[in-house]
Formats: C-alpha cells, structure tokens, sequence
C-alpha cells in the first residue's frame, strides 16, 4: 500500500499523551539554556535553573529577562546574567525550609537492639541523626503564592534524598518511610483537601448528632476555588476551629451548591414499567407487583453527570463520566465500582441493555484515565480500587446480547486492569509446601492519611496511636479495607474488635483471588470470542496457574472450606513460605466464594465438601447467610447479611450439577428473599444489609447510618433479586429453582 504524506504523518513513531508543563517552568527552560551558553559547561547543571524561585511576579521576571541583551547565540554577559539572577530568583532550595522532624529523638527507644557491637551502634546513630539534615517542609511562601515556585505545596513535612536532588521523590520515598508505613500514595487535589477542612470545622461547629463526613466533600463549588478558600480563611473561628453556627451556615449556603446536584436525574433510555419478558415464571399476582415496584426504582437511582461538571471540573469533586449511571442511593451519590456488576445484572433482568453497556464505558472510562477502575467515581477516591468485577460485567452483557462490539471496546481496558492487580504492590508470591511459587493477590490502598471521606471519623480512630508513621500505616490500613469492599470487618484486624489493628494489606483474601480468577476466565473467553486466540491461551494458562495456587494457599480439606492467609512480612519483597498457622481460621462469608468460580462450582465431590461445611459453619441463619460469626459492631459482621454475599454463593450452588447443592441454594435464595420482602412491606424501600437473625429487620453496625425510609441504596439488591429472581415463601420453591436455571 503505497504511504501517502498524511497517513505516514499520522503513524510518527511518537503517539503516546502529553501532560503540558506549566510556563514558569518553560521559561526556566530559556534561563536554563542562556545561561549554558553564558556561564559555558564546567560545573553546569541545569537542574539548578529550573528549581530557582521567582521573588516577582512571572510576567515581570519574563519582560526583565526579555529585555537582557542577548548575543546573537543567546548568551549573556556573564555579569549580566548573574545579578538578573540575584535580582529576579530566590536561590534554589529556599522554597523548602529546614525543620526538626516531629518525631526525633537522638536515641529512639528500641532502635535497633540487635546492633550491640559499640562502633556499629554509634555509626547507625549517626545516620539516624541524618535525618534532621533531610527533614524539610514547603515554605509559607510556596503555600502562599505556588505560581512562583517549582516546587509542588506538599501539604506535611518531608524527607529528601539531598544533594541538588532538593524535593520529594517517588520510590526513594519507600526506603526513606519507616517500616510501619510502606508504599505509594497517589496525591488528592487542592479542592478535596479544602473540603476536608470545611468538613472538620463544620464537625466542631455543628457537633456530632446525625453528622456525615462525606456530605462536604461531595459539595460543588459555586465561585472559583481560591476565591472560596480566601472566603473560608476570613471566616471567624475559635480557637478549637470552630465557628458561629450561622456563620458557617452562610458560608455553605454562599459558597457552595449542595451535595448531589453535581448530579442530574435522568430517565433511563431503556426503562418501561413492564418490559416485554419481565421475569416470565413470577406469576404470583402479589411477588409480581413487588418486583415491578422494585424494577421502577431503577427511576430514582438514575443520573448523568450535569453539565456544570463537564464545563468546569474543577469545581467538583465529582468525575466527568461519560454517560448515564445508576447510584445507589442515600448518601452514595456516585458511581461505586463493584456495586455496578450487581446493577448490570438487575439492569439485564429489568430488559435495560443499554444503560447496562452505558455504565461499562462509564468504568472503561475510569481504566483509561486512571489505570484501574477507582472504589467510587470521586476525586477523593482515586487512591484504590474495590473488587475488580468488570470482567464479569462484560461477560454477563455479553451473553445476554451478543455485543461483539462492547466486547472489542472492553478487552483493552480489562488487560490495562489486570495488569494493574498483578504488578506493584497488589501482587505477592508465596513459595508452597512443595517449593512451588504462587503469585496471589492482596488489597494495598496508595493512600496513609485519614479518607477524606471520613476524614474526622478516621482522625478520631487514629488518635490513641502516638507516631506519625505508625498513623500513616493505620489510614492506610483503613483505606485498603476499604479498597476490599468490606470496610469494616474483623475479617481485616489482627485483635478485633479493635479498629486500630486493621491489617488488611498483610492477608491474601481468598474471595480477592477468586474475582481474579474469574477475571482470567472472562478475558480468556471474551478474547477467544473476539477472535484473539494468543490472548485467550496466555489467560487459560494464567487461570490454571491461579486455581492451583488457590488450591495450594487457601484450600482447607478439613474446614472445608478456603481460608485466608496471613502474611509475615507486607513489604512483600521476597516470595514468602507458606506455613499451615498463617491460615485465618475464623469463618466469614468470603470463605465460601470460590464457589461462584465455574473452576470450582463444576467440581461436584468439592461442592459437596464445601456444601456440609456451609451447613455446619453457623453462617447459614433464618434470614440468610451472615457475613461472620462474631457481633463487633462493624457492618460487614454477625449479624448483617450482605446481597452480593448471598448471591455469589446461591449462583455458585445453583449452578451445579449436584441437585443438592440446588436445592441448599433454593432455600438460601428463600430466606433472603423473604426478609427483603417483609422489611420492604415495612419500610417502603430495599436495604444493603438485612440483620439474617430477624426476619424483615434491616441491619446496621459501621460508620454510617442506613438509609431513610424512600432512600433506597437499592440497585445492589434489586439485581440480587432479580438475578435470583423474586419469591418470597416456601410455595415458590418450583418456581424459584426454574428461574435459577434460567439465565
Ligand atoms: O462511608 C465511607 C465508605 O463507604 C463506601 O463503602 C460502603 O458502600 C459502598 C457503596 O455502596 C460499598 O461498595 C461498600 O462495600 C460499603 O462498605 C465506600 O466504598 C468506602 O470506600 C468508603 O470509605
């Protein structure tokens, strides 16, 4: 094919993105280079020039520079340059300040007490006094006026490597944090952090009754953000940072838009009150008003992102998704990413084809800007994940709809998202009894602050704990919980009940690495599908390396069950030895979910082991199956029963060959959907969490308080009963276990 000028234009070997820089910078560039050609090369380095500060503003350094006398090859007059560079530039390195770090002390009690060797010890002393050479903070100044300055306004006191290295770097960063906080945090934005402060002063000045964190990092700005933050700063405050309560009530009122109308509410293109096909075998005239009442919710749960957003991201916290998007609901006004699967598969049994794919490039999106599909689609959450599920959302569209062309548009986001779970601090290798290595994965949140979120909930967790690192190593403790979808659960802590022992980022979870699974299972399928047979094959083997190592680290022939494993050592450098006393064996949901794998519900003898396990666990309750046995108070605990919990172990069992295992799912499916009914007669609305103890009762426990009566987080639990379809006593068991063989 002969290359025309354009299309050989078009393929120039250079087709990645580019971040534009900012114009202090380009025009330290110019300083930078007239002063090479000034000062000529002995002893240059340019780094200096682009770390200089101005001390005037930039237009006028610009015009003074501009004016210099410049030979014809741009360089200067050695004099020249130099006082232009005393008269315009504050000196490299004084836009940080030196500063005792916080926490030193010459001797540290239990510092190295295997060094007794005296020389030794006095070396190790004196590097440990090194750190007050490298402990420095952002000026004032820098915080006042960045566009001056090079430097970024990191909000806490730092280390650097020194030298002419006069900032903060990435994975120095690693060796430098102590060893109780390990591991990268992706930065928030100016305006998430402003918003924390708002929210701080807003707990101290209305108190604590019916306070919600989270309501003022989802407000909007109405002016721009340092107008706003100057507006907060003049604000008058106590000494303990409070204000007058209608102070702060005229400020919000002024400044901001209220949280949620970052949102607007759109009918769902494909929604009609009764899809042709509804639900075809639910012919009981009182069930099938029920799941009509609860398919017309998909009504309130629907949003788009409003214009405003998309004009001026700036002002909002909230991301600028590309299309239309289910919530769900309450104060969750946003998209959550592994709620969206149970959605996708209600949104399938509601006939809703298209807002489904919609939702799918609204997470595609995610994976193309961020690299992983965030927790939830905030500014304040794109330091994690949640339980990766897209894969299956695509599969489950797919074979509903034959869409070859979402399946083309997906593939490259999913292999993006796997690559992101397995490398990196997500990915840990365990060498087995056999000396055989196992790559698994774990939960690790880029974040070790409070989640701005909650930001004043996590401060208070965090006071009792007396070092910065050590509060570092907490939050991110927290947020990594939080990245596993069960925030909070003594499933994560190593002394429950105690919240300040959460210790997520050291256990494999077992349920982790079976969504993981499934994902190598779908990619292989929908590549295989899509005709890229090499990508199917690379995925089969990937699978089959997984199922084993999950036979091998988690599988518990005695239990029956499949176990969490705890890690000696989070750094996670060194493939670590499996040891039989690392096994978490307390019983939680989660241990049971490999069953939703087809890798494992196919195998009938292990469904039968796993299934008399269930039945002996003390999960199984009249009202469905509890999420642990023990009552903390969290609320992914005894005695709260979560939907996808429920759903993913009835599919499991509903889809294998042993009729008893059918039938067990059945019953599970019944009770469930039972106190679903009976709490939605009582209360107008569908839950998250039902108390499995007590029929109709919803459940509660955690940081937050369950919804109102009519503000339905219903989505999730929509899609359960749809997808296990609706019934709610004894005489639908025919009829339930039909709709569970057909999907
Ligand atoms: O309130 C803060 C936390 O809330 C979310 O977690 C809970 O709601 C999610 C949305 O329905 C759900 O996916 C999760 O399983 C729930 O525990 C949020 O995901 C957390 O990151 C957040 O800190």
């Amino acid at each position: 094919m002969a290359v025309t000028e354009s299309s050989s234009h078009c393929s120039s070997s250079d087709k990645g993105p580019v971040v534009p820089t900012t114009p202090l910078v380009t025009f330290l560039e110019r300083v930078q280079e007239a002063a090479l050609k000034t000062f000529k090369e002995t002893n240059f380095d340019p780094k200096l020039y682009v770390d200089l500060s101005l001390k005037l503003n930039f237009s006028t350094t610009e015009k003074a520079f501009d004016q210099l006398q410049k030979s014809a090859n741009g360089s200067l007059s050695v004099e020249g340059l130099k006082e232009f560079i005393e008269k315009y530039f504050g000196g490299a390195g004084s836009d940080l300040v030196y500063v005792e770090p916080v926490d030193f002390v010459p001797e540290p009690e239990g510092f190295l007490p295997k060094v007794e060797n005296p020389e030794v010890r006095a070396w190790a002393l004196e590097v440990h006094a090194l750190w007050k050479n490298l402990s420095r903070k952002v000026s004032d100044g820098v915080h006042k006026r960045p566009e001056l300055h090079t430097i970024l306004p990191l909000p806490e006191q730092a280390v650097i490597p020194g030298s002419r290295f006069r900032e903060v770097y990435y994975w120095d960063s690693y060796w430098v944090i102590s060893s109780s906080d390990t591991g990268p945090v992706i930065p928030t934005t100016p305006l998430v952090t402003f918003l924390e402060r708002v929210q701080e002063a807003a707990l101290k000045t209305f108190k604590e009754t019916n306070f919600d964190p989270k309501l003022y990092v989802d407000l909007s700005l109405k002016l721009d953000f340092s107008t706003t933050e100057k507006g907060f700063d003049e604000l008058r405050k106590s000494a303990n940072g409070s204000l007058s309560v209608e102070g702060l009530k005229g400020f919000i009122e002024k400044y901001f838009e209220g949280a949620g109308n970052d949102m607007v509410c759109v009918e769902p293109v494909d929604f009609v009150p009764e899809p042709e096909g509804f639900l075809p075998k639910v012919e009981n005239p009182e069930v099938r008003a029920w799941a009509l009442e609860v398919h017309a919710l998909w009504k309130n749960l629907s949003r788009k992102v409003s214009d405003e957003v998309h004009k001026r991201p700036e002002l909002h916290t909230i991301l600028p998704l590309p299309e239309q998007v289910m919530i769900p609901g309450s104060r969750f006004r946003e998209v959550y990413y592994w709620d969206s699967y149970w959605v996708i598969r209600g949104l399938l049994a509601s006939k809703m084809h298209e807002t489904a794919k919609a939702i799918v490039t609204n997470l595609i999106y995610l994976i193309e800007e961020y690299g992983y599909v965030l927790n939830g689609a905030r500014a304040y959450y794109t330091n994690r994940s949640q339980p990766p599920l897209l894969s299956a959302m695509v599969h489950a569209i797919y074979s509903r709809t034959g869409d070859m062309q979402l399946v083309r548009k997906s593939l490259p986001a999913l292999l993006k998202e796997y690559h992101f779970w397995n490398s990196g601090i997500h990915k840990v290798t365990i060498q087995d009894a056999q000396s055989c290595n196992h790559t698994l994965n774990r939960y690790y949140a880029m974040w070790n602050k409070p989640r701005p979120e909650s930001s004043t909930i996590d401060t208070k967790s965090a006071s009792n704990i007396s070092t910065v690192s050590e509060k570092q190593h907490f939050y991110r403790e927290v947020a990594s919980s939080a990245e596993s979808g069960w925030d909070f659960s003594t499933r994560w802590m190593r002394n429950p009940p105690d919240l300040t022992t959460l210790a997520t980022t050291s256990i494999l979870p077992v349920d982790l690495n079976a969504y993981i699974l499934r994902m190598e299972l779908d990619i292989a399928f929908l590549a295989k599908a899509s005709g890229d047979n090499s990508t199917a094959e690379h995925f089969v083997k990937a699978s089959q390396a997984r199922k084993e190592a999950i036979k091998s680290v988690f599988w518990n022939a005695e239990m029956g069950q499949w176990l969490d494993y705890w890690l000696n050592d989070s750094t996670c450098q060194e493939p670590q030895t499996w040891e039989a006393c690392n096994r978490n064996q307390n019983v939680f949901a989660s241990n049971f979910i490999p069953l939703w794998i087809e890798s494992f519900h196919s195998d009938k003898s292990l469904v039968k082991k796993v299934m008399e396990s269930l039945k002996k666990s003390g999960l199984l309750r009249a009202s469905g199956i509890a999420t642990s046995l023990k009552n903390s108070g969290e609320q992914w605990d005894f005695p709260n029963g979560w939907a996808p919990l429920q759903h993913m172990i009835v599919e499991g069992l509903g889809r294998s060959e042993s009729k008893k295992a059918r039938s067990m799912a059945e019953d599970i499916a019944v009770r469930w959907i039972r106190t679903n009914y009976v709490s939605y007669k009582k209360t107008g609305t569908m839950h998250e969490k039902y108390d499995v103890d007590k029929c109709g009762e919803f459940g509660g426990g955690g940081e937050y308080v369950p919804q109102e009566r009519g503000k339905a987080k219903a989505a999730l639990f929509l899609a359960t009963s749809c997808t296990i379809k609706e019934g709610f006593s004894v005489s639908f068991l025919k009829e339930l276990h039909l709709m569970f063989l057909d999907r």
